[in-house]
């Protein structure tokens, strides 16, 4: 088992870039599908298992896929086959963003249910709906969910009840190549939804109103291979602010873009943070005491789910009552039980969380319940008296690359062991404090 190894009291300093969206780069390769003629290139990809396991379920599927030096290059011009199967969709259910292209190009998709998670029971029913509207019969049974068409999907009316940033997407992609237009209402507003339509624009698709409540697709015939750079990941790039933030640092993260952290930046500045935009990323200076302030997230540009559990890292070490309330995912506060082994006082009321601050963090043996999770509580490391141990690293993998370096880059006492390592280090400070 491999652990991450933190001991609490440095200051961060220094200069950390940010690599490409996962939750961006994950739709686009879904996306490279939809191309009968030519390769995609999708450049700045950054090296997490979740894109080697997109990659495999596109080689599953009949494409071809190579990723070297941050480029996945796919050709999927040759038949595609239909099914995308369990294995893949449980280690990540992004896998299902494959259904929209492959109902469109094939007129018959067959993905794994992907079933709950650790944040939450995420169904697709709005996934689903849009892909009915558009002609497709579903069918659910023996874990699987099998869409079919007769022809071509045909362009239709679709109102999301909740703008789900996984339903707009695999709306969006199967609407591209539907006869006639396609108007989603109630669509997310990520910047990760503007990036796909990009890339669907220059496949050649035609979609309108990407980053509004309201996209239009006009149905095209057919699809090509583009060249694309991936966004800078927004939600790294807010974890290493907190980072910054939590240790009173000042850390430049490279690659930021501001009208993407918005929220972030705004929560950040009330708690006495100074944030400052430069050329190339966002400077961030944490303060000696930080303000207690009350969150609760939503949909883009609200305040990201996925950064809640850093933000509540943070909250540990602010003065006062501070609120957290979840309104998107309805289980995402399993990491508040692993804070509290660290000395955390917070505590769950329904959908909130009660934090008092400061609290007086203490390092411990702490499993990551997400990705986000994982991330939460090695920043907390960075502040808590003594040492702290972070398993479950699978998790850490999924979203963040070489998360530790980055950290020591900056200055934080921080290691990835395994556990024989672990045990070898200690045996070895021992035998040196014997010669001592
Ligand atoms: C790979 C990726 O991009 N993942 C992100 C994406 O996940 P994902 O696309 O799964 O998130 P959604 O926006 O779809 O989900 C938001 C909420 O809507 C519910 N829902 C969603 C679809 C549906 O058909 N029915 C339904 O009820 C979900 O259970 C959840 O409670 O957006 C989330 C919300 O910003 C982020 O936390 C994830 O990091
Ligand atoms: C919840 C997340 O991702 P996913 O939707 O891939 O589980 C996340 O990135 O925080």
């Amino acid at each position: 088992m491999e652990k991450i190894i933190v001991r609490g009291g440095q200051r961060l300093y220094g200069t950390v870039k940010v690599e490409g969206a996962k939750n961006a780069v994950l739709p686009v390769i879904a996306a490279t599908l939809l191309a009968s003629d030519g390769k995609s290139v999708i450049r700045d990809v950054p090296t997490l298992s979740d894109v080697f396991t997109i990659n495999e379920v596109l080689r599953n599927l009949n494409a071809e896929v190579a990723f070297d030096n941050n480029t996945v290059v796919v050709d999927a011009s040759r038949v595609l086959k239909e099914e995308a199967p369990f294995e893949y969709v449980r280690k990540m259910r992004a896998s299902v963003l494959v259904m929209g292209s492959l109902l469109a190009r094939n007129g018959r998709a067959r993905v794994a249910l992907p079933g709950g998670c650790a944040i939450g029971s995420r169904p697709i029913d709005q996934h689903l709906k849009g892909f009915e509207a558009m002609g497709a019969k579903v069918k659910v049974g023996n874990g699987f969910i099998e869409a079919e068409v007769d022809g071509r999907l045909r362009g239709a009316k679709v109102y999301l009840d909740f703008p789900s940033v996984g339903a707009t997407e695999n709306i969006m992609m199967a609407a591209t190549l539907a006869v006639g237009t396609t108007t989603i209402e109630n669509a997310a507003k990520e910047p990760e939804i503007v990036d796909l339509a990009n890339f669907l624009n220059k496949m050649g698709a035609r979609v309108k109103g990407a980053g509004t409540g309201t996209l239009r697709i006009e149905g095209v015939d057919v699809l090509f291979g583009a060249d694309h750079n991936i966004i800078p990941d927004r939600i790294e790039a807010g974890t290493f602010m907190t980072a910054a933030a939590i240790t009173g640092g000042n850390v430049l993260v490279k690659g930021a873009v501001p009208e993407h952290l918005s929220s972030l930046i705004a929560k950040m500045e009330e708690m006495g943070v100074t944030i400052i935009e430069e050329e190339d990323g966002v400077r961030v200076i944490g303060p000696e005491r930080l303000k207690a302030v009350d969150i609760k997230t939503m949909p883009h540009p609200g305040f990201p789910t996925d950064m809640q559990s850093q933000m509540m890292a943070l909250l540990l070490c602010a003065d006062g009552t501070s609120m957290i309330t979840e309104t998107v995912f309805e289980n995402r506060f399993m990491h508040v039980e692993e804070f509290r082994r660290m000395n955390a006082d917070v505590k769950i009321e329904g959908r909130s969380v009660i934090l008092n601050g400061p609290s007086n963090l203490q390092g411990a043996e702490v499993a990551a319940t997400d990705l986000r999770a994982a991330a939460a509580l090695i920043l907390t490391g960075l502040v808590a008296e003594g040492v702290t141990r972070v398993t479950e690293l699978k998790h850490l993998d999924r979203g963040y690359v070489n998360f530790h370096e980055k950290l020591a880059g900056l200055g934080a006492d921080i290691e990835r062991v395994k556990e024989a390592d672990e045990t070898f280090i200690e045996l070895g400070k021992y035998v040196t404090d014997l010669n001592a």
